[in-house]
C-alpha cells in the first residue's frame, strides 16, 4: 500500500481568511423539486444541482469552475447573480449578504455583478441594434456618462474590438466570436466588481476561443475585473484563472491556485479531467497519466452516499460509501489548497504503470485494436 492509499488526516480545515474577499459563498445549495400531479403538484423529489459549496474570489482575482456537464456550474453561477434563489447557504458580495435580497434592492449589486452568457446568438435581442444592447444597462441603471450614452457604447465596443461604426448594426449582423464581444461590451457598460462568465467560448469556433479568452484577460488585467469563469475543459482556464475549483455532481471536491491543480492534483476525478486535456509538447520527456473514466455522471435527483465519486473511483473502499469528505487541506498539500478525498492520489500527473481503463467496453475495444496490430 502506498503513502497515497493510507487515510489522509488534514493538517487544517480553513479556508482563505474571510472578509477581504470580493465574494464568499458559504455553503450554497440549489434544489430543483421535481412534482408530480396537475392540481395538487406533490413534490416527489429534488435535482440536487448545487450542494453545499463554499468559494472565495478575491477583489479582481479570478477563478475556474470546471468539472462536466451536468455538475451545477451554471447553477452556481446563476445564484451568484441572483438569478436564482438558493435554497440554503449564503452569498455575500462586497461586503453585503445578497443572498435573499429583494429585487427591488440589487440594484447596486446588479451594476457590480453582471454575467457573460454561454451562448451569444440567443443573449442578444435580435430586434436591437448593438448601440441599444450595449447602452440598455446603462440606461437601466440611470447611468448617464458626462460624453453621452451614444458615445460610451461606441468607446466600449472598441474596448472589445468591434467597430464603433457598426452601432447601428443588428447582431445578425455578427459573426459567433463578434456577438459575444458585444455581450462583452455589454457586461462592462456598467464597470462591474465582478463578471461570471458561463462557458464564454464553448458555443464557438475553435480558433475563435483563444482570441475571446485573450480579450477577458486583457480587460480583467487593464480593468481589475474579477471573474468566475465556468467551463467544462481545464484547458480553456489554464491561463485565464489564478486559482481553479473542479465539480462534481453539486459538490467542490477539489481547489487549488493554478500551478497546484495541474501539477500536482490530489482527487482522482481532477486526475482523470487533468488527463482528458490534449497534451500540449508531444515530445515531453514525462508521459502523462492516462484515465479513461467509466459510465456517465449519477443522477444528481440520488446523488450516491458519501463520496459522490466513489460509483466511479479506482479507489473507493467502504469509507467512501459512509462518510462524505470534506473539503480541507491535507498532509501535503500547498496552503489553500483543499481536497475532499478519504485516499488522496500522489501529487503528480505522470505516467503511471498502467493506465487507468475504467470502462470495460473501452477496455475490449483497445485489446482488439493492439491485437490487430
Ligand atoms: N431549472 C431547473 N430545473 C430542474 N433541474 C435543473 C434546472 N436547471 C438545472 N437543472 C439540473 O441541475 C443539474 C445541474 O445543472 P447545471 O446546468 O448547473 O450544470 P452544468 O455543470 O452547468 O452543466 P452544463 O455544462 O451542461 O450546463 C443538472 O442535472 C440539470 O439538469
Amino acid at each position: 500500500m502506498s503513502a497515497a492509499d493510507e487515510q489522509e488526516q488534514p493538517v487544517s480545515t480553513t479556508q482563505p481568511a474571510a472578509g477581504e474577499h470580493l465574494l464568499e459563498v458559504s455553503g450554497l445549495t440549489k434544489h430543483f423539486p421535481i412534482r408530480r400531479g396537475i392540481v395538487f403538484q406533490r413534490q416527489i423529489g429534488a435535482v440536487h444541482a448545487v450542494d453545499g459549496i463554499d468559494f472565495t474570489v478575491g477583489a479582481g482575482q479570478s477563478l475556474g469552475l470546471v468539472g462536466e456537464s451536468g455538475c451545477g456550474k451554471s447553477t452556481t453561477g446563476r445564484l451568484i447573480t441572483r438569478l436564482l434563489e438558493p435554497t440554503a447557504g449564503k452569498v455575500v458580495f462586497d461586503g453585503e449578504d445578497i443572498t435573499h435580497t429583494p429585487e427591488n434592492r440589487m440594484k447596486e449589486a446588479r451594476r457590480n455583478l453582471q454575467m457573460i452568457f454561454q451562448d451569444p446568438y440567443s443573449s442578444l435581442n435580435p430586434r436591437h441594434t448593438v448601440g441599444t444592447i450595449v447602452e440598455t444597462p446603462m440606461r437601466l441603471n440611470d447611468i448617464n456618462p458626462p460624453q453621452g450614452h451614444k458615445k460610451r457604447a461606441q468607446e466600449l465596443l472598441e474596448t472589445v474590438g468591434l467597430n464603433p461604426e457598426h452601432y447601428n448594426r443588428y447582431p445578425n449582423e455578427f459573426s459567433g466570436g463578434q456577438r459575444q464581444r458585444i455581450g462583452i461590451a455589454r457586461a462592462l457598460a456598467l464597470r462591474p466588481k465582478l463578471i461570471v462568465a458561463d462557458e464564454p467560448v464553448s458555443a464557438l469556433d475553435v480558433s475563435i476561443q483563444a482570441q475571446i479568452v485573450n480579450l477577458l484577460q486583457d480587460l480583467q488585467r487593464e480593468l481589475g475585473i474579477a471573474f468566475v469563469f465556468i467551463a467544462h475543459d481545464l484547458a480553456v482556464v489554464r491561463h485565464f484563472c489564478e486559482r481553479v475549483a473542479v465539480m462534481y455532481l453539486g459538490k467542490i471536491v477539489e481547489v487549488a491556485d493554478r500551478q497546484t491543480l495541474y501539477t500536482g492534483p490530489r482527487h482522482p476525478y481532477t486526475h482523470a479531467l487533468l488527463s482528458a486535456v490534449p497534451e500540449a509538447d508531444p515530445d515531453a520527456v514525462h508521459r502523462r497519466e492516462r484515465i479513461r473514466l467509466a459510465g456517465d455522471v449519477p443522477s444528481p435527483v440520488d446523488p450516491p452516499s458519501g463520496c459522490r465519486f466513489r460509483t466511479r473511483c479506482w479507489k473507493a473502499q467502504e469509507r467512501c460509501a459512509t462518510e462524505e469528505p470534506p473539503l480541507v487541506r491535507l498532509g501535503g498539500n500547498a496552503e489553500g489548497h483543499l481536497t475532499a478525498c478519504h485516499f488522496p492520489e500522489e501529487p503528480s500527473v505522470e505516467a503511471r504503470a498502467e493506465d487507468i481503463v475504467l470502462d470495460p467496453a473501452l477496455t475490449t475495444l483497445e485489446d482488439n485494436a493492439s491485437a490487430a496490430s
